[in-house]
This record gives C-alpha cells, structure tokens and sequence, in this order.
C-alpha cells in the first residue's frame, strides 16, 4: 500500500479512535439499553489561543456535567467555541485552565476511545462504504467476526443495507454521512462527538438522519455531544441544549428539554415542550445566529 494511503487510512480511523476503562463501562444513565456510556465534566474551563498577532479567549468559566447516555446539543453564534468544546473533550486541544474528565478520568492527550464525527463525512474513496466502516475495526485490531457483525448491524439501522460495496462518490452526502456515524460507532464508544454532522445536506435528508440518530442513541444508549447550528435539530435530539454566548464562549443557559427518548419527527415539532424550548434557545441567541 502507498505510504500516503496508510497515513490517510490512520487519520480517518482516527476520527474515531482503543480499549475503555472500567470506569466508562458504567451502566447507562440514558434512553438507550446498549454499550458502557461515559460521563464527560468539564470543570472552569477556558481556552487562550495566543500567537504573535493576536490572543483570543476562545472559552471561559465553561462548567458542565454530562451524564452517562446524555444527549447534550451545543448552540451558539460562529466562533463562539463549540469546535473547541468538543476538541477539549476528545484530548486534542488542552484547556488553558480548569478540568475536563471522561468517565471520571482527567483528560491529558489523545482520546483514541471516543467516536468523532465531523461536517465532511471524510471517507477513503479507494474503499468501499463497508470497508470504509470497517476500517476502524482494522485500527484497533478488533475481533474480524465481532466487526463484522457490529458493521452489518449499524448499517441496517443506517439504512445502507445494498450499499454495502458502493464507493463514496456512487454514495449521496447523505449516505455518506451514514457511513461516517457507522464508523464512528464501529466501536461502541463511550462518548460520540459530532460537529454540526447534518450541516452540509438538504432539510429532508436531515430530517432522515436526526430520526436514524435519536434510534441510534436510544439503541447504543452512548453519551452524545451534539455541536449545531439548528435550534429544532438541537431541541428534537437533545436531552439538554446548551447555549453559548459570543466569543469568549461563555454557557448563557441550559434547557432541559423535557420530552419522552422516543421521539416522531413531526408529532415532536409540534408538541408544547418542543416549541416552549426553542421558543427560549431563540430568545437567549436572539439576532446572532442559527438557522431556523
Ligand atoms: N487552533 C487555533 N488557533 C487559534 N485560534 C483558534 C484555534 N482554534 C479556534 N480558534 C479561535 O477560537 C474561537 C472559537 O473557534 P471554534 O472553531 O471553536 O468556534 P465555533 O463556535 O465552533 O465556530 P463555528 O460555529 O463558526 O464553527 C475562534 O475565534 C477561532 O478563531
């Protein structure tokens, strides 16, 4: 294989990267009924970029504990930090001061256990969508027969069943980004971070896809960190909605949304507790953001 496939390959598993500790394995808290879901607390955190042209305060006095199973969206205007919360939580960036803890454990560097996905699905065009998939398993030296079966399974709740052999350009954005949330999830993570996953597909296709997730999550039952730009997709997802404050990123409010796990798409926009929590989350972002 060339050398620059084998890097590429390390850095798309990489997206969601090893073993969980006993402390992650802790039953879950949330809807779902499935894999050992962690906590993640962060505790004072702020976050200083600085380089000779400028310093900026991308994070501060940020304190928040997620609950095992949890699902937590994160609101808030472009720039406000929302990357950088999520990046915290994955061991990729440092926090300037305060604590971040995943399953109770301190957060020091690279967390390689966590599902990470990202606007662009990412996929290796020479694979295939299983081999894509499947690629994660090959990383951490998984069981073949156990990936195997963990792959076929997420690609039936994803819908992709018959796309199995397809490479990513014969694939929609949508079904690419299916492929991502498989792979991601190959490995029942403790924690799955998405920024703004849905961002860059058409409203029906998001629609699809926020159902397919809100089952994912009840059925894995994994610890869910949402980073969105859409206030309905935040409140028909979510647990809670975490509201930021321009930059320097600051938690305005957290909304407890209030409704049962199982959610139908169109009854939920139209129930009282939906409208009630967007109807807030609009007011606190007020003219600075988010789409609808
Ligand atoms: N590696 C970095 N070096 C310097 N500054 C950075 C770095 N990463 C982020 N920043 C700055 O930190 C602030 C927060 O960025 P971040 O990407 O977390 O915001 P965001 O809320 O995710 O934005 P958007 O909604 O536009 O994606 C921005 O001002 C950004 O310029």
């Amino acid at each position: 294989m060339p050398k620059g496939r084998a890097t590429s390959e390390r850095a798309a598993a990489e997206e969601a990267p090893a073993e969980r500790t006993s402390a992650e394995r802790a039953p879950t808290a949330g809807a779902g009924a499935g894999v050992g879901a962690a906590s993640v607390q962060l505790d004072d955190v702020q976050v200083r970029f600085r380089s000779k042209k400028r310093d900026v305060t991308a994070l501060s006095d940020i304190s928040l504990d997620v609950s095992p199973g949890e699902f937590v969206a994160i609101v808030g205007p472009s720039g406000c930090g929302k990357s950088t919360l999520l990046k915290l939580v994955a061991g990729l960036l440092t926090a300037s001061s305060g604590e971040v803890l995943l399953g109770g454990e301190r957060v020091k560097g690279p967390r390689h256990d966590i599902g990470y996905v990202f606007q662009r699905a990412a996929l290796l065009e020479w694979r295939s969508a299983l081999r894509n998939i499947l690629l994660q398993a090959e990383m951490r030296r998984m069981p073949a027969a156990r990936a195997r079966a963990r792959a076929d399974e997420l690609i039936r709740m994803t819908g992709l069943t018959g796309f199995e052999d397809a490479y990513p350009h014969e694939l929609s954005g949508g079904m690419q980004q299916r492929v991502a949330l498989c792979r991601a999830l190959l490995h029942e993570p403790p924690v799955l971070l998405m920024d703004e996953p849905f961002g860059a597909l058409d409203a029906l296709t998001r629609e699809q896809l926020n159902t397919e997730l809100n089952r994912i999550w009840r059925t894995t039952g994994t610890t869910v960190l949402l980073v969105t730009h859409s206030i309905s997709e935040a409140v028909y997802l979510a647990d809670r909605v975490v509201v930021m404050s321009p930059r320097p990123g600051t938690i305005t409010e957290i909304i407890e949304v209030g409704l049962p796990a199982e959610r139908d798409y169109g009854e939920t926009l139209g129930r009282p507790e939906f409208r009630a929590a967007a109807a807030r989350i609009r007011e606190l972002l007020g003219a600075v953001s988010a789409q609808d």
